[in-house]
């Protein structure tokens, strides 16, 4: 329960805006995670502001607050899926939406960017640290509820989103048209859904067509590819921003991995190579998952968005950074020193 507390002094600092927030809110090579936690929450609201969604969808000053703030309190707190991560990825999706005019444009409307943005927000929420395989092996609650479907976390994120939905004060959609609620539930099911990354890669070749044939928005399903793409993007967005912060959201998955690695082990199983401390090479797993996952989705959003590109760039100089050091770079005492390997 989020107390009123809480909610008031979210609601006095309200009074944020995107100048105020950081001169750079709004630029892609802006790094979410650089903001003091504090502030996030304060900064989601100054979002709703600026994209007119208050209005545009009648939502309650106090009502927003009190369910950014529950949202928050929904994360728990492993290396990387946590609300600092939800954060960053509702940044992003905030980027695309506005820098992108994508409903001026018409690629997406008014509703789906809605649900585009609340579902960037709670795609993750209530994570544990551990993957879709691991609440099977280890027979999860999660696993009991959900395997028969699959993509088990992905399920219960979205339960949990509409739990807090359903809290007293924390409706959003409270105002919206009955046609418009079930839309928009709908939406974020599929949104959340398809940020499991299994789905990602089932529907590629249709991310691609979509990519090489042009984006027709008269097609229900181009609306939907793109919002997939989009979601993917924004999740993976950690790896568009400066090495440095790169490096370090990449370091916090690995921690993540080898954790439930270290659990696997304990319980008797033999993690994968990418989970298990004593195996990988995160430089070498790094190139891996750029080649295979996020470069294909940046090129693909840049063979759709031109004015994209820059981040499909940043991704390729990111991965070269980890070429270096995957062939054994030789650390100069000097860096050490520094603990400056860069
Ligand atoms: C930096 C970075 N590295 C990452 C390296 C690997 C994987 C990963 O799930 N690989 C796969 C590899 C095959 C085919 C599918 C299903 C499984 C088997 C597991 C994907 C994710 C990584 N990832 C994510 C991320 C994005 C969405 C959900 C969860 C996560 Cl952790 N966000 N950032 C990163
Ligand atoms: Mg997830
Ligand atoms: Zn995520």
């Amino acid at each position: 329960k989020v107390s009123n507390e809480e909610t008031l002094k979210l609601l006095q600092e309200e009074s944020m805006n995107m100048q105020n927030i950081d001169i750079n809110f709004c630029e892609f090579r802006f790094v979410p995670r650089s903001m003091e936690e504090l502030k996030t929450s304060a900064a989601v609201v100054a979002v709703f502001q600026d994209l007119g969604l208050k209005e545009r969808w009648s939502i309650n000053q106090e009502t927003l607050s009190r369910f950014v703030l529950m949202v928050r309190k929904g994360y728990r707190d492993p290396p990387y899926h946590n609300w600092m991560h939800a954060f960053s990825v509702f940044h992003f999706s905030y980027l695309l939406i506005k820098r992108l005019r994508l409903v001026q444009q018409d690629y997406i409307t008014d509703l789906e960017a809605l649900a585009l943005l609340v579902s960037s927000l709670c795609h993750d929420v209530d994570h544990r640290g551990t993957t879709n395989s691991f609440q099977l092996a280890s027979n999860s609650v999660l696993a009991a509820l959900y395997s028969s479907e699959g993509s088990v976390m992905e399920r219960h994120h979205f339960a949990q989103s509409m739990c807090i939905l359903n809290t007293e004060g924390c409706n959003i959609f409270e105002n919206l048209s009955s046609k418009d609620y079930t839309r928009c539930l709908d939406l974020m099911q599929d949104i959340i859904l398809a940020t499991d990354l299994a789905h990602h890669l089932r529907i590629f070749r249709k991310l691609k067509d979509l990519a090489t044939s042009g984006f027709d928005k008269s097609r229900a399903e181009h609306h939907q590819l793109l919002l997939f793409l989009m979601m993917t993007a924004a999740d993976l967005s950690d790896q568009t921003k400066d090495w440095k912060s790169s490096r370090n959201a990449a370091l916090l998955v690995y921690r993540e991995f080898f954790s439930q690695g270290d659990l696997e082990k304990a319980m008797g199983n033999r993690p994968v190579e990418m989970m298990d401390r004593d195996k990988a090479c995160i430089p070498t797993l790094q190139i891996q998952f750029i080649d295979d996952v996020a470069l294909p989705v940046y090129s693909l959003l840049a063979q759709l968005f031109p004015e994209l590109s820059i981040l499909v760039d940043t991704v390729n100089s990111n991965r070269e950074r980890w070429v270096t050091l995957e062939d054994g770079h030789v650390v100069s005492p000097m860096e050490i020193l520094t603990n400056d390997i860069d």
